[in-house]
């Protein structure tokens, strides 16, 4: 069985490094704290990479790891890792979106109430000695009856407002997914941007992930929209705030204060410039899903994902693929065996250097997850012009299209004479070639090769020859393969309705010698002849 060495670069659970290691053929190091350049140096021995959110998988990271297969972030932020670069080389990203919920959720209420109450400078005030002093300067907030705008309705977030909601706070929230009927269901105020949720709030809560589009998202514009007096609770990403604007607009008096898990730089410098502030505010160094739960869930999360992707090729929470869970896999995996045979098969018959790519499901198949099935014809396209190990499942679309390859999936409801077909066709400017393909039971056959019928195997060695339809064209065929010392294992004869085009497809037990070859192509009747093996 292939070993699979697995790097855990950060801390993760005693209980999620045992199951990992506890995987048959899977070998697990635990190295945490290592500089850039000594990740650098070692990525390249491994084929898992288990992180949370100190180690950086940077572009260069992934063109070091030439043997690496897969990232499991045991968390949910993946801001951390290059998610195209790691798409771009074949890597999957897998997080563990549901472990550290509650967790978060927590500790950002906790920031709020801390805020709220100057939990932070009060706390110090007392250690130095400054009771009395510190009783007048450290007059709280009531969150009773405040509004609370939520920014970012997912996981977190909705647990957060469930929490505000039994402080008796009126909530409105904005995220671009959540609807009407969901938002009253949670009986919040469903706004439509974040200045609608931002105007008259007296606290802000982020649960964003941070990307390009969230980056800065709390700017000194929306924070002049709130309250004054309000405050900023930031547990998601240190990015989403313009540090320095909030800065000046505590230091003006307009936001009261802040509660902050996470910095645009972490760690923040010493001098970082809302460290001068001791007024309502608090702040944690990213500690939102350090407890002993919320660790114990994401690393044996993060574990059971990493072993059975390895193990049973599953794919769960991916980010850069989609998922592929036993059920599925099970639903379409005969599927996915027929999509590479498929792919193969019109890399070798179909047009060089195509335009397009459309993969299309006929039949109940068409209402099921088809989309790798679609991603597997078009990796087995790809690999028949690309050495070993270039092309796969997580970076073939990228490659297509850096190539300018067009791919296109489709459902298509008209009946066949198959309960359910899988159609793949090329295209390049008005040339079109298709095969398609079947189940039989549970068995895939390939049905169509440019629109003739055949019933072929998607395993083996073929022959496939194109001739004219005329009698004794079989006949010496047979004769030839015979004299050759080439058995035939299966064989099938097709032909167009008006018989200008017929197709003798060969399986053959051995590899046909080019003498074979050569004699057949120069047969009168025959026009082409291709040997191919799936
Ligand atoms: N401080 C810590 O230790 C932790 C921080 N986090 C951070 O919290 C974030 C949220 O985590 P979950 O709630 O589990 O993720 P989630 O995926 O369940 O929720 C994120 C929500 O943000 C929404 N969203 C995306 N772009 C938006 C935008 N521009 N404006 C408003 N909403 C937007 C999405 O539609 C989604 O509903 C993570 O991305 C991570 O960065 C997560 C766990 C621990
Ligand atoms: O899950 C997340 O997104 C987090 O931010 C948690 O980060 P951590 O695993 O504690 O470094």
């Amino acid at each position: 069985m292939a070993t699979y060495r697995v790097l855990v670069s950060d801390p993760i659970s005693e209980k999620g490094v045992e199951a990992l290691a506890a995987a048959p053929g899977i070998s697990v190091d635990v190295n945490t704290g290592l500089k850039p350049e000594e990740l650098l140096k070692i990525i390249g021995d491994y084929h898992g990479l288990v992180v949370r959110s100190e180690t950086k998988v940077t572009p260069e990271v992934l063109a070091a790891a030439k043997n690496l297969k897969a990232i499991g972030r045991a968390g949910v932020g993946v801001d951390n890792i290059d998610r195209k670069a790691a798409t771009d080389h074949g890597v999957i990203v897998m997080n563990t979106p549901t472990g550290n919920t509650i967790s978060t959720a927590e500790h950002a209420f906790t920031l709020m109430l801390s805020a709220a109450r100057n939990i932070g400078p009060a706390h110090s005030a007392v250690l130095k000695g400054d009771f009395k002093a510190a009783r007048k300067a450290y007059q709280g907030i009531e969150l009773n009856t405040k509004r609370l705008a939520v920014l970012g309705m997912g996981r977190i977030g909705t647990e957060f407002a469930k929490r505000a909601q039994a402080f008796n706070m009126t909530v409105v929230a904005y995220d671009p997914f959540l609807t009407q009927a969901r938002a009253d269901e949670l009986k919040v105020e469903l706004a439509k941007t974040p200045d609608e949720a931002l105007k008259g709030a007296d606290v802000v809560t982020l649960h964003v992930p941070l990307t390009p589009e969230t980056n800065r998202l709390i700017n000194a514009d929306r924070l002049a929209l709130m309250n004054k007096g309000a405050l900023v609770i930031n547990c998601a990403r240190g990015g989403l705030v313009d540090e320095v604007a909030l800065k000046e607009a505590i230091e003006s008096g307009h936001i009261a204060g802040a509660g902050l898990d996470v910095f645009e730089v972490e760690p923040p410098p010493n001098d970082h410039p809302l460290f001068t502030l001791n007024k309502h505010v608090v702040y944690t160094p990213h500690l939102g899903a350090s407890t002993n739960e919320a660790q114990e869930n994401v690393g044996i999360q993060v574990a059971e994902q990493l072993r059975d992707f390895f193990v049973t090729g599953e794919i769960k929470n991916a980010i850069n693929m989609p998922s592929l869970d036993a059920a599925t896999r099970a639903a379409v995996g005969p599927y996915l065996d027929l999509a590479a045979a498929l792919g193969k098969l019109l890399a070798k018959l179909g047009p060089e250097n195509p335009d397009a790519l459309r993969v299309s499901y006929h039949g109940p198949l068409a209402t099921k997850d088809t989309g790798l099935v679609s991603r597997t014809a078009l990796m087995a396209l790809l690999e028949a012009s690309r050495p070993d190990g270039q092309v796969n499942i997580v970076n073939a679309p990228a490659i297509a299209t850096q190539l300018g390859l067009d791919v296109t999936e489709s459902t298509i409801n008209a009946k066949t004479e198959f309960n359910e077909l899988v159609v793949v066709e090329l295209k390049k400017g008005d040339v079109r070639y298709r095969v398609a393909g079947t189940l039989i039971g549970q068995s895939p056959r390939i049905v169509e090769i440019d629109k003739l019928y055949v019933d072929c195997n998607i395993a083996g060695r073929f022959l496939f020859v194109e001739n004219d339809d005329r009698p004794g064209i079989v006949g010496v065929i047979g004769t030839a393969l015979g004299n050759a010392g080439v058995n035939i294992a299966n064989m099938g004869l097709a032909r167009t309705s008006d018989r200008t085009r017929a197709l003798t497809v060969i399986e053959v037990d051995s590899e046909p010698p080019a003498s074979l070859l050569d004699l057949l192509k120069s047969t009168p009747g025959i026009v082409k002849v291709i040997t191919l093996e799936l």
